[in-house]
């Protein structure tokens, strides 16, 4: 079996090399040649997982059509920023009636789509039914050293999750399937930015009752706004919401929690991106949430408090006052 995999960064490369246990080739595509030219050669991507063996079955190429030719399965993971131009340039050349994943956790600026109801705004209605999203706790470095890692396929198509879920296990990568593509891609994004939240609180030294604060209410606004969109609240308390969630807001390898640490030590957003080699999506999908919150009128008040600190020079000790001094509620009031 052949699969494509397109965007050759971190995550993407740890999938193309997890897809290598099953499948006898994996296309990687990317729009570096001299990266492509290393996975080719020396098995490796020194730019996003530098000093990780890649399996000999994952082929590097710049050219789309060659990535494609013949797929499979095929897999986006592409920052969420890029998909629509990439899937866009991809079409031409995209296989018919094969498993279309995507794995970008981002909701797109001023649509505000999810990533699958952007497949389904650029791509022809035949694709439709073969789309699928891949989310849950999976740092890229942890999956392409093969560590146990366990994730939620869904889609609105029951067989198509089923035969993502067959072509990735593993003895080291084990998936659930569902049909909640909303609530898992609510979670999937919305967690980046309570993650910047979590670590501005690690970065002004709060401590751990704030960061479990965070979390937990975090939680509670990811849920209610991904109920109000058609979400079933048990996913968030799954792989690809509370899962997810606690990973990124604690673990060492987060990008999103890295932002948020330097933000809380005080440093301005544009040098911190500045020095980012890879993508931090929580910085896109605050303005996203922030809009969202604006249309559908769900209160998120972290990730509202994230987008003032972001885009509109708020300062995080500001910040901490007024999410600490909102209305006094319940906390069974659903607010
Ligand atoms: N790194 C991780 O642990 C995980 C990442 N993800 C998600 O996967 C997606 C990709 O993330 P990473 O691979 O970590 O990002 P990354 O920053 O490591 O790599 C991004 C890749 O996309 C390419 N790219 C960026 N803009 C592009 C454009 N306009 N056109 C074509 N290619 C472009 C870059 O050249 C690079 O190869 C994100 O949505 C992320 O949230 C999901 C699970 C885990
Ligand atoms: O989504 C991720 C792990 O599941 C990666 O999180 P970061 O983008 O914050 O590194």
């Amino acid at each position: 079996m052949r699969s494509s995999v397109i965007g050759s960064g971190s995550f993407g490369t740890a999938l193309a090399n997890t897809l290598a246990v099953n499948c006898e080739e994996v296309r990687l595509w990317g729009r570096d040649a001299a990266l492509a030219e290393s996975i080719n050669t020396h098995h490796e991507n020194p730019t996003y997982l530098p000093g990780i063996p890649l399996s000999s079955r994952v082929r590097a190429t710049v050219e789309l059509r060659e990535a494609l030719e013949g797929a499979e399965l095929v897999v986006l993971a592409t920052p969420s920023h890029a998909t629509r131009d990439i899937v866009s340039r991809a079409l031409v050349y995209l296989p018919r009636h094969v498993p279309l994943i995507t794995v970008a956790k981002g909701i797109e600026n001023e649509t505000l789509l999810t990533m699958t109801e952007l497949l389904e705004d650029c791509l022809p209605e035949e694709f439709h039914p073969y789309i699928a999203v891949l989310s849950g706790p999976s740092f890229a470095k942890e999956l392409a050293l093969r560590s146990p890692t366990v994730v939620t396929i869904a889609s609105h198509w029951e067989k198509v999750a089923a035969r993502c879920q067959k072509v990735l296990q593993t003895e080291s990568f084990r998936s659930y399937t569902s049909n909640d593509v909303v609530g898992v891609q609510y979670g999937g994004a919305l967690k980046n930015v309570i993650a910047i939240a979590a670590g501005m609180a690690d970065g002004m030294g709060m401590g751990h009752n704030a960061r479990a604060a965070i979390i937990t209410r975090g939680l509670a606004e990811i849920t209610r706004l991904a109920v109000r969109k058609g979400g079933n609240p048990l996913t968030l308390s799954g792989l690809s919401g509370m899962g997810d969630l606690v990973l990124t807001c604690t673990g060492e390898l987060s990008r999103n929690r890295r932002v948020g640490m330097e933000l809380g030590k005080g440093r301005q957003l544009p040098d911190i991106l500045a020095e980012m080699k890879q993508v931090a999506e929580g910085v896109k999908t605050a303005k996203s949430a922030q809009d969202l919150s604006v249309k559908t009128g769900v209160e998120l008040p972290i990730c509202q408090q994230v987008y003032a600190i972001a885009y509109e020079g708020k300062s995080a000790k500001a910040a901490v006052v007024e999410l600490m001094t909102r209305q006094p509620k319940s906390e069974l009031s659903g607010a």
